[in-house]
């Protein structure tokens, strides 16, 4: 069994703090990292974090602070939870105090503007001599925090970090399944938010459940195809950082995602839903990042084209759903096949 003397977690906002929770629930010393001393501050001396997770009581021993070098030195394990357009920048200041061989563990479920790179990418390019990985699945932060059951999945290539992860998570409320494609869990995580945003978005204006379960199917269809083409495996979708992230992130109003779609459907613009929320919502900018690389790759994503006009070009969406309700039917093939060709 592996005994892990100094764990870490950057980020203190949602899901930061309940991966740094259920360490600490689990008996270990935990140090969480927080850009703001006055909130790691309050979050000691409260043991609750009053600005993302209201009214959950946190284990004594989650110890938060802004001093980043005294959080990441000599870590064995550090998990980030930066939201990705900061995440290589908290990274590189990290570097500096960081050796040969540490663990990382993105929860990030984005995507790096301009470069496409995901956060294990970023990791392996920035901490060249780390072992990198990721952690997703349907986790929804504050059902976590209240104990529900729950499952994720670790990926990674390095053993040794998938059963230390496992070893540190694991408890009678939350099990931790292991992968080694890192990019295909990964990219499950990132790419259900942009369905999420099309899931609350036709909540909104009142679509009935057999729309929501033809989105749903077409979504996972359409994150497949485009996945393999990226080089992930299909059958990493068919599990819980595939079609369960995107079950949760689709049905339930506490993703962050749904909420920006459902704001949007009842008539708000972007930037009110963004700021209504106060939270990061990922897909938002995924939308734009995979509808470029979709058309680079020549991948057909037809539901990320269509709310890609929604959401960023104000396209009626009763013109855009007759368009995918309508579009040449001869090209529909049901499945996924082994190698993703539908
Ligand atoms: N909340 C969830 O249920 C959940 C579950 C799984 C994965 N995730 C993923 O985890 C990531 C983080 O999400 P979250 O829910 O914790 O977001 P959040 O909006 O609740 O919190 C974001 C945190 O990041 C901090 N932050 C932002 N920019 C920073 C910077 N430059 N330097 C330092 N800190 C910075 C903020 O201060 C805040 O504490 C996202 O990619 C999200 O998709 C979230
Ligand atoms: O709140 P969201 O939409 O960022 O989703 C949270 C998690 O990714 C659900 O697994």
């Amino acid at each position: 069994m592996t005994v892990l003397k100094k764990v870490a977690v950057l980020g203190g906002g949602s899901f930061g703090t309940v991966i740094a929770n259920l360490i600490a629930e689990n008996g270990y010393d935990v140090q969480l990292w927080m850009r703001d001393q006055q909130r790691a501050d309050q979050l000691n001396y409260e043991h609750e974090n009053k600005r993302y997770l209201p009214g959950y009581s946190l284990s004594e021993k989650v110890v938060a602070t802004s001093d980043l070098q005294s959080v990441v030195q000599d870590a064995e394990l550090v998990f980030v939870s930066i939201p990705s357009q900061s995440f290589r920048d908290v990274i590189k200041q990290a570097k500096p105090f960081i050796n040969e061989g540490q663990m990382f563990v993105s929860t990030t479920k984005g995507i790096e503007a301009k470069t496409f790179s995901l956060m294990s990418e970023i990791l392996s390019e920035e901490l060249p001599g780390a072992q990198v990985g990721v952690l997703s699945g349907p986790n929804l932060a504050k059902e976590v925090v209240a104990k529900q059951l729950t499952a994720t999945v670790v990926a990674s290539e390095s053993q040794l970090l998938r059963s230390s992860v496992q070893t540190i998570l694991h408890s009678s409320y939350f099990r931790v399944y292991a992968s080694s494609d890192t990019y295909g869990v990964e990219l499950g995580g990132t790419l259900k938010n942009i369905y999420a945003i099309a899931a609350g978005l036709s909540a909104a204006l009142g679509m009935g459940e057999n729309t929501r379960a033809m989105l749903m199917t077409r979504s996972l269809a359409e994150m497949s195809r485009f996945a393999v083409c990226m080089g992930a495996n299909p059958m990493t979708f068919i599990g819980l950082a595939g079609v369960g992230d995107l079950i949760v992130t689709c049905m339930s109003p506490l993703s962050r995602n749904y909420r920006v779609g459902h704001a949007l459907g009842e008539g708000k613009t972007l930037e009110e839903a963004v700021e209504a929320l106060g939270q990061v919502a990922e897909g938002v900018n995924t939308i734009k990042q995979v509808k470029e690389k979709a058309s680079e790759m020549q991948v057909y994503m037809p539901l990320v084209t269509g709310l890609y006009e929604v959401v960023f070009n104000h396209a009626p969406v009763a013109e855009v759903v007759k368009m995918l309700m309508m579009n040449e039917q001869s090209t529909d093939v049901e499945f996924v096949l082994p190698r993703g060709d539908i």
